[in-house]
């Protein structure tokens, strides 16, 4: 996916900080891959990179074929619309707007029409199929926090990118998101990348790396993750 990266800033003191420095890395659908390190060490960068918000200043990242470090602007952001979803620590989800208008609100505003069927489904296999018609205050945090991941994956993302995805939850709502984010690598076969200081998002990692002055090191993987990986499911395979 990523192969060379590197990204400097100018500290107020003129000196260089190395945030990325000669990063390489490989995501694979089917798996949760966890990007842990202290704070300062670049994950927030990387995390930016790889999803197209900021452009490294040499090095490639390709998503589905395409190098996102080449292009313009918009066809930048196209990308980032079509082919990635987001999950952020706070969930974005608008008071007055249904669960399910919530989820379609990014493909409307992109000119899409939302996949009815797939967006049940996706609710159905998260436990939320009862909840679609619900406004977020009647919903519990982490069924907020769901219905946030299912807007995420709706428009069948190559990749899904959740930034420190348990830092805002109680540990019940915390454990409830890891399992979502291992349920969506494993059973909808999404590549998933979190990056955390959570040490149970880390436990939970399929791969593990560890990010530390800008350098990034694979320090666990789990090969037998992707067993029950289900290439049937019918949002599967259509990359
Ligand atoms: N816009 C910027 N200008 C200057 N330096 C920056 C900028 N953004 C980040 N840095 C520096 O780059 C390094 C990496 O920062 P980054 O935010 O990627 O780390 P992080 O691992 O995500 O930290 P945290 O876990 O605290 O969010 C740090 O030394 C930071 O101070």
């Amino acid at each position: 996916m990523a192969r060379g990266l590197r990204r400097t800033y100018r500290a107020p003191d003129g000196s260089e900080i190395r945030a990325l420095d000669d990063v390489d890395l490989d995501v694979q659908r089917g798996e949760l891959t966890v990007i842990a390190g202290p704070s300062g060490s670049g994950k927030s960068t990387l995390l930016q990179v790889l999803a197209g918000l900021d452009r490294p200043d040499s090095g490639s990242v390709h998503i589905g074929g395409q190098d996102i470090t080449r292009g313009g602007d918009r066809t930048l952001s196209r990308m980032r619309r079509r082919r990635l979803g987001f999950v952020f620590q706070s969930f974005n989800l608008i008071d007055s707007l249904t669960a399910r208008e919530n989820i379609a609100l990014p493909m409307q505003l992109d000119g899409r029409k939302v996949d009815e069927a797939r967006m049940q489904s996706l609710a159905d296999s998260l436990g939320l199929g009862e909840r679609l018609d619900h406004y977020p205050t009647q919903l519990s945090g982490g069924q907020q926090q769901r219905i946030a991941v299912v807007r995420a994956l709706v428009s069948d993302p190559e990749v899904v990118f959740a930034d420190e995805p348990t830092a805002s939850l109680d540990t019940q709502s915390g454990e409830q998101m890891i399992a979502t984010l291992l349920e969506v690598a494993h059973h909808h076969g999404h590549a998933v990348v979190a990056i955390s200081h959570d040490p149970k998002v880390e436990q939970a990692g399929d791969k593990v790396y560890r990010m530390a002055a800008g350098q990034l090191t694979l320090v666990r993987s789990n090969e037998a993750a992707r067993t029950d990986f289900s290439p049937a499911a019918p949002w599967a395979g259509q990359h």
